[in-house]
């Protein structure tokens, strides 16, 4: 039975965490993403100018699995491709012997610029991995019958490390009870329903809940574009700004606390976690954490949220299951 944690490190403005992985006979800093569903990596494959200043998967450890080819591009149309191998990985002492390993031999800019991470390590269903002809299990479920229970927790937080965990739950890193919610694969990702939101101590609600993912690969919250409207309507200065693509506000102003409503109990994310980051070095033009969710047909909670609770995603009963608790 095996059981593991590892750090989750926060890159600049906590854009992403990464946490460290072995593969084969290479340590690589991956962004560990509950919102997708492929294990890839910068590799010897790929072309010097894409991977320049990345830690490089060496595939002479692994057995290439014939034929087997992998394309993924994200909600940003950020993209990633190549072939696949299956090579020993290990998490925080958990060991998947045979893991499909996804080698990139192309990778967008987005990917190429972001030096501190080398790749992802998707933790959705692995209904939406996309190697291709026959698609592959993510890590945890690799690892899942081996695992003391078929679980794995995020605890991220803002401006430190945080961690994930395989395999257990600490309860030394939350406090009052778990709330945990049904969880719909039929996407691929761990979504769930909100109840509801609100604003600063008042509990004049900024809408209706719907349906949402938990994505720690996706840095912001998106939620409905009249709550995000309704949020942002109570801070001075701030502004929908169609050239950012979103909500801007100033960066000196102190944005009221964000409360989400989920299986009956209310979980807050602290103001200045909305005081997202600086829209250039320097500027005093902050974007926001909260943006609206227009165009991607459910809310994303993101990291701006999942750094504010401690989230259990459970895949050891009869059907997986998201726990919340407060950090
Ligand atoms: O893809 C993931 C999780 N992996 C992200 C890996 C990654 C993608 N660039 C990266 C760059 C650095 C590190 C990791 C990643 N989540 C989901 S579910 C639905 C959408 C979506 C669909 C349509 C439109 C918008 C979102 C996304 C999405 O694109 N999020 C990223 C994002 C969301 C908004 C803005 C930017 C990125």
């Amino acid at each position: 039975c095996q059981t593991g944690e590892v750090a989750a490190d926060p890159q600049l403005y906590d854009q992403s965490y990464l946490s460290p992985v072995t593969i084969g006979n290479s340590e690589l800093m991956l962004d560990f993403d509950t919102g997708s569903a492929d294990l890839w990596c910068f590799s010897t494959e790929s072309p010097a100018a894409q991977s320049a200043g990345h830690g490089l998967y060496n595939p002479s450890t692994g057995t290439e699995l014939d034929g087997a080819f992998w394309d993924i591009t994200y909600g940003d149309q950020s993209a990633a491709s190549g072939n696949v191998f299956a090579d020993k990985v290990v998490v925080g002492g958990v060991t998947a012997t045979k893991q499909a390993v996804e080698a990139a031999t192309s990778v967008s800019y987005e990917f190429t610029e972001d030096v501190a991470s080398d790749g992802l390590l998707g933790l959705a269903f692995s209904s939406i991995n996309t190697i291709l002809p026959q698609p592959q299990t993510t890590f945890f479920d690799t690892v899942r019958n081996s695992l003391a229970k078929a679980v794995f927790t995020v605890d991220l937080k803002k401006g430190a490390a945080g961690s994930y965990t395989f395999g257990y739950i600490d309860s030394s890193k939350y406090s009052g009870a778990i709330t945990y919610v049904p969880v719909n694969t039929a996407n691929g990702f761990w979504q769930f329903t909100a109840d509801g939101y609100s604003a600063g101590g008042s509990d004049s609600s900024t809408g209706r809940g719907g349906v949402a993912i938990a994505d720690t690969g996706t840095s912001l919250l998106y939620l409905p574009a009249s709550v995000a409207k309704a949020y942002y309507s109570g801070i001075q200065g701030a502004t929908f700004d169609f050239r950012q693509g979103g909500y801007t506000i100033p960066c000196s102003a102190t944005p009221p606390d964000f409360n989400v409503a989920i299986g009956g109990k209310t979980f807050t994310v602290p103001g200045s976690y909305i005081n997202y980051a600086p829209l250039r070095a320097g500027s005093s033009t902050c974007f926001g954490g909260i943006q609206a969710d227009t165009g991607i047909g459910f809310s994303i909670f993101g990291d701006v949220f999942l750094k504010a609770v401690y989230a259990v995603f459970d895949d050891s009963g009869s059907s997986p299951r998201l726990g919340f608790a407060a950090q």
